[in-house]
């Protein structure tokens, strides 16, 4: 063997470790300076003998679709979606399937109502209340393990602030990035010529989906949780407003919009004072969120297949499309 290709398999032997040591263990044992010198040196001698370029070499993956280097996790609570409702009348229907099964009328029901936020779902694990994983819904049932690029969204903790956590405690919420994060990253993509992302939803899911936790690092994102997926050995409230209130006391981030409403006039005014609100929140919405309050009366209600029987989301009308 030729001492260039001795040279070429020793440093993208060298790359490799490096970059195992950065992206999956999170534990660097070099400056990022010392890993760029490498691997511009590499890429010199590559280019000076292109016919020694493998597809696997380290210099190659700028090219690699980017979900293409994350595992698979498996949702042990599968990841609902909510049924939709776009009307005053879709949301009585609601009321009345619900009435219709407890036999308990609507106007005595307490609700827990919030915006519906557009960006991504992620799934947030935490054992002894240091974050270990976190992965997006995927399809329900499988995601994609973005741990790494979880941990670098600023406003989520990596330890839950309580000194006696629960053993096991999963989160849900969505990733978005509000509305001037995303018009800064744009506006600095065009002054770099790069690609401009066409909503912050898609800015969102492509930040998070990054290969290198450095570029999500520098992206405008923040989260939101509005369920609890398992839990092992947490004592949760009864309701689900209060189960949102204790995830902010121990550190997780809840939508400041969330509101408790009784029986469905509120409900309806609750839709329409965040319609009104909002061209004014600084972060994309597509409606609001519906649930019964009470975890009893949701676990009565249940599930219709994948949709819960105790939830609905009430979608705004589709916003006229910009004309640039
Ligand atoms: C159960 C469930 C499923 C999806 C959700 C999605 C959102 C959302 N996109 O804001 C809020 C919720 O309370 C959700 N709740």
């Amino acid at each position: 063997m030729t001492d260039i290709q001795n040279q070429i398999n020793q440093l993208r032997k060298t790359l490799r470790h490096h970059e195992y040591q950065y992206h999956v263990l999170d534990n660097p044992e070099i400056p990022d300076s010392e890993y760029d010198r490498l691997f511009h040196q590499l890429k010199a001698l590559e280019q000076q003998h292109p016919e020694l370029i493998t597809v696997d070499s380290p210099t190659q993956r700028v090219g690699a679709k980017p979900s293409a280097g994350f595992a698979q996790i498996t949702h042990e609570l599968p990841m609902l979606s909510l049924d939709n409702a776009f009307s005053d009348e879709e949301i009585y229907a609601f009321m009345k399937r619900i009435q219709d099964r407890l036999m308990s009328l609507p106007d005595n029901l307490e609700f827990c109502c919030e915006p519906k936020l557009d960006g991504l779902a992620v799934s947030i694990l935490y054992e002894n209340g240091v974050l270990v994983q976190a992965a997006t819904r995927g399809d329900g049932m499988t995601g994609e393990d973005i741990t790494l690029n979880i941990r670098t969204v600023r406003n989520i903790p990596l330890q839950l602030l309580t000194d006696n956590p629960p053993a096991r405690l999963e989160v849900r919420g969505e990733v978005f990035m509000p509305q001037a994060g995303f018009d800064k990253l744009n506006e600095e993509a065009l002054a770099k010529g790069e690609k401009t992302f066409a909503n912050p939803r898609n800015a969102a899911a492509g930040s998070l989906r990054q290969l290198d936790p450095k570029i999500t690092s520098q992206r405008p994102l923040v989260f939101n949780a509005y369920s609890i997926g398992i839990t092992q050995g947490a004592d949760l409230p009864p309701t689900h407003y209060e189960r949102l209130q204790w995830l902010e006391s121990v550190g997780i981030p809840v939508n400041s919009e969330i509101r408790l409403c009784n029986g469905t006039e509120e409900v309806l005014k609750f839709y329409r004072a965040i319609q009104a609100k909002r061209p004014n929140l600084g972060y994309d919405i597509d409606g609001t969120v519906v649930k019964v309050n009470a975890i009893s009366l949701q676990e009565r209600l249940g599930f219709i297949s994948k949709a819960p029987r105790w939830a609905i989301a009430y979608k705004f009308p589709a916003q006229e499309e910009m004309t640039v």
